[in-house]
């Protein structure tokens, strides 16, 4: 069934072309260009970002071959629950007020060793991925992908850093161990009935981190709220990716930038395969208003958090996520 909501427009979802980024060239137009889609919807498309066509394809073919294995194989790689890297079923992401999403996935962050110190110290969501032995084709591509993908949000720092007004490394002191994450997703059909009873691929919700890089499907199915409140559809552009704030980078500018309500709804009577990446800092980088973004007179409207205090907590609500102490 078709959905009766529009596309959104090139201003509400911009493209950029993120060309003087990917050769070293002069950034400031392409900084304000950001700026303004962050001060409006906070979702643009770049294009000519430097991640190789092959990569994303062998990626997402894998995706596909993978999430065509019998229920049975892949619940041999379930998540372990203290990394949570790995397979992870339909039913464990459950948004407040909502049905659990539809959605089924698998994990993929930074791998670190178990004697990496902060594995050792049980930091929260810090640790190796797990990788089904018998299928190298998935770890092989994942692999590359998230590679190229994280190469893309770090020179996109500098970017993210000049469009508020701070020093264009001002982020990188923050990016030693970043928490990354990677999810690669397939959306089974969803049927009809299922979203006025409150069930969607992926319910309304706003993303946790930094920013978010999303390899869309060509089917489409992803929708997003304007700043005035209208739900439209993100259309799929063939090579560029889809890029959105989340709530961190909200806190970091004083809400200047919001971090926007989104969804997924999958009506096509197809499966549905899509690839975020979530860039976020290291553990203990600091969250606070920046002070480029704190006009005079103004006061910082959050309280300070750390990323990965805040993201710890945005896991525990959403996916059930329990700290390795809680666990114990
Ligand atoms: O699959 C998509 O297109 C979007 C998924 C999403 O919004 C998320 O995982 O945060
Ligand atoms: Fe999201």
């Amino acid at each position: 069934m078709e959905r009766n909501i529009r596309a959104a427009s090139r201003d509400e979802v911009p493209v950029l072309d993120l060309t003087p980024l990917t050769t070293g060239g002069d950034i400031t137009a392409l900084a304000e260009a950001l700026d303004a889609a962050c001060r409006n919807t906070g979702f643009f498309y770049v294009k000519n970002h430097g991640v190789p066509e092959f990569t994303l394809n062998a990626v997402f073919g894998a995706t596909r071959r993978y999430f065509a294995l019998p229920q049975e194989v892949r619940d041999a790689h379930v998540m372990d629950p203290v990394f949570r890297r790995g397979f992870m079923p339909q039913g464990v992401t459950k948004h407040p007020g909502f049905k659990a999403d539809l959605k089924e996935s698998y994990e993929v962050g930074v791998d670190l060793p178990l004697d990496d110190p902060d594995v050792a110290a049980g930091l929260p969501l810090h640790g190796p991925n797990q990788w089904p032995e018998e299928f190298p084709w998935l770890r092989e591509a994942a692999e590359t992908y998230f590679n190229e993908m994280r190469a893309l949000g770090e020179r996109m720092l500098r970017l993210v850093a000049l469009a508020v007004g701070m020093p264009e490394d001002h982020f990188l002191q923050f990016n030693t161990k970043p928490m990354v994450q990677m999810r690669l997703f397939h959306y089974a059909q969803q049927p009809e009935a299922a979203e006025e009873d409150g069930q969607h691929g992926a319910a309304p919700h706003t993303d946790y981190g930094l920013l978010t890089l999303l390899a869309q499907d060509p089917i489409g199915g992803l929708e997003l709220q304007t700043r005035q409140g209208e739900w439209v559809k993100a259309p799929y552009i063939d090579g560029a990716f889809v890029v959105n704030i989340g709530d961190l980078f909200q806190r970091w500018t004083n809400d200047r930038y919001f971090s926007n309500k989104h969804r997924v709804v999958n009506l096509t009577g197809r499966e549905r395969y899509s690839i975020p990446l979530f860039y976020n800092l290291d553990y203990h980088a600091p969250v606070e208003c920046l002070p480029s973004c704190l006009a005079e007179g103004e006061t910082p409207k959050h309280a300070p958090t750390t990323c990965g205090e805040y993201l710890t907590g945005r896991f525990k609500a959403v996916q059930g996520y329990k700290t390795k102490e809680e666990l114990a």
